[in-house]
């Protein structure tokens, strides 16, 4: 007994009285999480000596306290939007407010596609001038998870299936999409890919989502 979906319904039962951010919220921590995704690509290439790292290490760390002062319990969640979805703004994939996401914006298509058109930048690297093979399965994943729910169908990742047929290059624009292959009582099953700028594909996966009873 894995006990996922109780322990899931605990912590969104505990969320449902938190006020969700307005609208002009989400703006402005959106445009801090960019600043600071600027800053990470800073410090992964900055070349300034080290009396100058120590003192932005300093600085940083004091704006870290000014923003602790008041701390959220839970990731904040936006006002569902047009078609009732709740928008995931913490999500390391695809959440404008969280600064390690890079973020990748995932659409649904009528069709129940579910795409995204997006960059990823260098500090996502794994092999010299390609994105780590982690950081393209953690994408698909969430472009998968996103076709189960727009299939009607949402499910917790129970396999994911990845065949890496290219390297995957970053900086240069990249697609994903996946859609639901099928449906079967509580699971569902997606396939899904990344494609270079030239169109072919770099990586292909499947997965099965199941959603928990207990
Ligand atoms: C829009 C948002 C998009 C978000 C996308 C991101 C999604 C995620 O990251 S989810 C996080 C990663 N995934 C997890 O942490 C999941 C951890 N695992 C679990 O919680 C549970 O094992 C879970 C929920 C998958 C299944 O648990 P439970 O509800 O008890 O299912 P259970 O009764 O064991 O199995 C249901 C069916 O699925 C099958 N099944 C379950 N897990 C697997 C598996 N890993 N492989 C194959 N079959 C499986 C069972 O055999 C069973 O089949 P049948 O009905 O034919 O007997």
């Amino acid at each position: 007994m894995t006990g996922a979906g109780a322990a899931m319904r605990r912590v969104l039962e505990a969320r449902a009285g938190v006020a969700p951010l307005g609208e002009a919220e989400v703006d402005v921590l959106a445009e801090l999480a960019e600043r600071v995704r600027e800053l990470n690509e800073a410090v992964v290439f900055t070349g300034v000596d080290v009396d100058e790292i120590a003192a932005v290490r300093d600085e940083v760390a004091a704006l870290t306290a000014r923003l602790s002062v008041v701390r959220r319990e839970h990731p904040p969640l936006a006002e569902a939007r047009i078609g009732g979805m709740t928008r995931q703004l913490a999500s390391p994939v695809s959440g404008v407010v969280n600064p390690i996401a890079p973020p990748v914006h995932i659409q649904t298509l009528p069709d129940g596609t579910a795409r995204a058109e997006f960059q990823i930048g260098p500090i996502y690297e794994g092999p010299p001038s390609f994105v780590h093979g982690g950081v393209s399965a953690m994408i698909l994943d969430q472009v998968l998870g996103m076709a189960a729910s727009a299939n009607g169908t949402p499910g917790m990742t129970a396999t994911l299936e990845l065949r890496y047929r290219r390297p995957t290059p970053h900086g240069v624009p990249l697609v994903a999409e996946g859609k639901v292959t099928r449906s079967e009582g509580r699971r569902t099953f997606a396939d899904a890919r990344i494609l270079g700028p030239d169109g072919q594909v770099t990586v292909e996966a499947t997965a099965m989502f199941v959603m928990p009873m207990r």
